[in-house]
């Protein structure tokens, strides 16, 4: 089923003033579509059009042009149906009351969604045990850590049983075990209840943990969309073989590899990332006296660069 439809979708803003007044496209005739139950990572650099998108996706923002529907529903025009379908955290800022204690927030939501009180209470008593925010129900927002804020942000857009969850930047700030344990539940969520991810993210572990599929943006315009694996291929990533030998030695010649880069007794070779690392590995340790070899993966930045640059 598909739920997101977006065609030619088109965005304007108007900045400056009387002689100086100029428009600057944010979202310019951007298309794709987006089936239910799909984890899908829209990235791209700063500036690149992704929050603005995701503002016309939940309705916050009116598009300048194009078409777009999100659950069978307009969003500009039928936010407060919408509201109801779909979740948003925004990794930034807070939908949570600031001095209200986490539970209070919670009650409040309850009763703006009308979610049935039993309804409420078992998603409640859920997400509050994965993501362990039990003891923290009654202290106030403002007296919480930033990733324990961000835990409440994403059980209170998931009080009322949204299809789709929209995440902009939602590990933003966070220490390495928040993160990892935040993709773990996303991760959850979408297997056991099959709830329709969409993210925007400048983290690249995100993307690698999160993301089936990848739309990237650049200047308003999307530049790619497809699997993660594709983007390396067409973006010509290469993951590359550490090697450290026992003695200096000239570049290393193997097949399916090419060395980069040597100093002292090591070096380093590329190689393309669908390409396994096996054959070079034991090509290289049949040549050569290894000391150590060690696998460093390709950072998705450089191939996302390298596809804006064509
Ligand atoms: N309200 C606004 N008024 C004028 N220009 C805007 C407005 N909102 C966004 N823009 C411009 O539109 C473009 C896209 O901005 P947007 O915030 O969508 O990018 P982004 O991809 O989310 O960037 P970031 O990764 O920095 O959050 C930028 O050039 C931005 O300056």
């Amino acid at each position: 089923m598909r739920l997101i439809e977006v065609q030619e979708l088109r965005r304007t803003f108007t900045v400056g003033r009387f002689r100086a007044k100029r428009e600057v496209v944010a979202v310019r005739d951007v298309s794709f579509a987006i089936e239910a139950g799909e984890m899908v990572g829209y990235i791209g650099p700063n500036g690149a059009g992704k929050s603005t998108t995701i503002k016309m996706l939940t309705g916050i923002l009116v598009p300048s042009g194009g078409r777009l529907e999100v659950a069978g529903l307009d969003p500009s025009r039928q936010r407060t149906d919408l509201a109801r379908r779909i979740g948003v955290v925004f990794g930034q800022r807070t939908t949570l009351w600031w001095d209200l204690p986490l539970r209070d927030s919670f009650a409040v939501l309850q009763r703006i969604y009308r979610t049935s009180p039993r309804r409420h209470e078992q998603n409640l008593a859920e997400y509050v045990e994965l993501l362990d925010l039990g003891d923290l129900l009654d202290t106030p927002v403002r007296q919480l850590s930033l990733g324990q804020r961000m835990r409440g942000d994403i059980v209170a857009a998931l009080l009322h049983d949204p299809e789709i969850l929209f995440l902009d930047e939602p590990t933003i700030g966070l220490d390495v075990i928040s993160k990892g344990r935040l993709r773990e539940f996303l991760r959850t969520l979408n297997a056991t209840r099959g709830t329709t991810l969409m993210l925007t993210t400048h983290d690249l572990q995100d993307i690698e943990a999160l993301c089936d599929r990848v739309i990237v943006i650049d200047h308003g315009t999307a530049v790619f969309d497809g699997a993660l694996a594709d983007l390396h291929r067409e973006g010509g990533s290469t993951r590359t073989l550490v090697v450290d030998l026992v003695d200096e030695a000239p570049p290393i010649s193997v097949p399916g590899a090419t060395t980069r880069k040597v100093d002292g007794p090591r070096q380093w070779l590329s190689f393309p990332t669908d390409a396994s690392a096996a054959p070079i590995v034991a090509a290289v340790a049949a040549a050569y006296d290894v000391a150590d070899l060690s696998i460093q993966e390709p950072d998705i930045e450089d191939v996302i660069r390298e596809l804006y640059s064509r």
